[in-house]
């Protein structure tokens, strides 16, 4: 089995230009590859996650990635499928979210001796000439064309600013540029990247003044990963699920994949894990309580995967204490009564102190700021949040205080 067929037996392309050349260029590590990211925050997240490992897997099949970082393109904002204009950002963010996009990215992909490429496209894109990239570039692209992409769908009746208009025209100069300096034929991305993509692809093509057929750049993208309600993952009520350990720790990024419905596990260990696909076609047969056992092998490859493998045996030996605990018939329960809801919600420090994990309300307050209290798993560190009471399962939410401290919350 070539890689191309691994990509595909793991549910991980959505859509290819060129199946059979892209088929061959992968199979054969022949392609010089590229993906984007924008650095829109400073850390990267679960989504980048799944890039990153498509990266390492092209790369291991002997092809040769190039990471792109947009410090250019981020000041502009990337309209793709989004409904409203991004926040500008200021160049000094922008700055400082690519250092932090390297960093995490080093720890992924081997960059040593020329294995894989780092460029940013600020070193291109700040210094162009309007005038000149309009009359190089501007005349490739069709007005027409581009307002019925894709990826514009949504903005359309809500506005479409010109400075994001003109997103797809920085995307597509980048593949154009990479293709001309290191001879890149393949973008790949989020299948919310298609026409960007596409964008590219054709200025190639008609720079070099080739037809269709001949066109020597390929795009491919990513299945967007997708719940068994339809809804993206990677992302828990109180946001994004990041790969700084600063931002989600080691434990809630466990415990994230850990809490993955029934229906989605073993799809996700498909998709983002490294484990051989005879091994995984096994655990397809799996059910009930080995289902948990499935969880428990996601969160752990990941885990380790992003925080190494120490950290992962940690998260490992937390959780498995606390869901012991959680399982015997003696775990601690505090039970909230009507009056302990004021308009049907009740708010955190009032549990922490009902469940006698704090003394005072001023003991709670702190402990919530310092990001020691969690519920079911997973940080809050507003002192504001409060639950609705049917938002509180039947059978109870634990509710933990550093590392050690925990109760079964339960409304009556
Ligand atoms: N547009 C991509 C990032 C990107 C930036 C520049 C590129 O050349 C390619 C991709 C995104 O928002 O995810």
């Amino acid at each position: 089995m070539g890689i191309y067929e691994e990509l595909v037996a793991r549910g991980l392309i959505a859509q290819v230009t060129d199946e059979e050349k892209i088929r061959k260029l992968i199979n054969n590590g022949e392609a010089t590859f590229y993906i984007g990211f924008d650095p829109t925050a400073d850390s990267l997240h679960v989504g980048h996650f799944m890039a990153l490992c498509l990266m390492k897997r092209l790369q291991m099949a002997g092809n040769k990635p190039i990471a792109l970082i947009g410090g250019g393109t981020a000041m502009v904002g990337d309209p793709s499928g989004r409904s409203d204009m991004r926040q500008m950002m200021t160049k000094e963010t922008i700055q400082h979210n690519c250092d932090c996009f390297k960093k995490q990215m080093s720890k992924f992909i081997d960059f040593s001796d020329g294995k894989a490429l780092m460029v940013n496209n600020a070193d291109w894109l700040l210094d162009l000439n309007y005038i000149e990239l309009l009359r190089d570039v501007g005349a490739c692209f069709s007005v027409n064309n581009m307002l019925r992409a894709e990826c514009y769908k949504q903005r359309m009746e809500k506005g479409l600013s010109f400075l994001e208009f003109n997103y797809m025209i920085m995307q597509s100069y980048d593949f154009y540029e990479l293709y001309r300096k290191y001879g890149c034929n393949l973008q790949f991305g989020g299948d919310d990247q298609w026409s960007n993509m596409l964008g590219g692809r054709e200025l190639i093509r008609r720079k070099l003044g080739l037809s269709e057929e001949d066109a020597k750049a390929q795009a491919m993208t990513i299945t967007l990963l997708l719940n068994s309600e339809g809804k993206k993952m990677g992302k828990t009520q109180s946001g994004a699920v990041w790969l700084d350990p600063n931002k989600t720790s080691p434990y809630d990024f466990y415990q994230y994949w850990r809490n993955v419905g029934d229906a989605d596990v073993l799809k996700c260990i498909r998709m983002l894990t490294f484990l051989p696909l005879e091994q995984i076609d096994e655990m397809d047969k799996w059910e009930g309580s080995q289902l948990n056992q499935a969880k428990e092998i996601l969160a752990y490859e990941l885990t380790k995967l992003v925080h190494g493998e120490e950290e992962a045996s940690k998260a490992q030996e937390s959780a498995r204490a606390l869901f012991s605990s959680g399982n015997a018939e003696d775990m601690p329960t505090a039970e909230l009564e009507d009056g302990d809801f004021k308009d049907g919600a009740v708010d955190l420090i009032s549990m922490l102190v009902k469940a006698e994990l704090v003394g005072t309300r001023s003991e709670g307050r702190r402990a919530i700021e310092q990001g020691g209290v969690t519920l079911d798993g997973e940080k809050i560190t507003d002192i504001h949040f409060t639950l609705k009471k049917e938002d509180i399962p039947e059978d109870g939410l634990v509710l933990k205080r550093g590392k050690k401290k925990f109760k079964k919350i339960i409304a009556k």
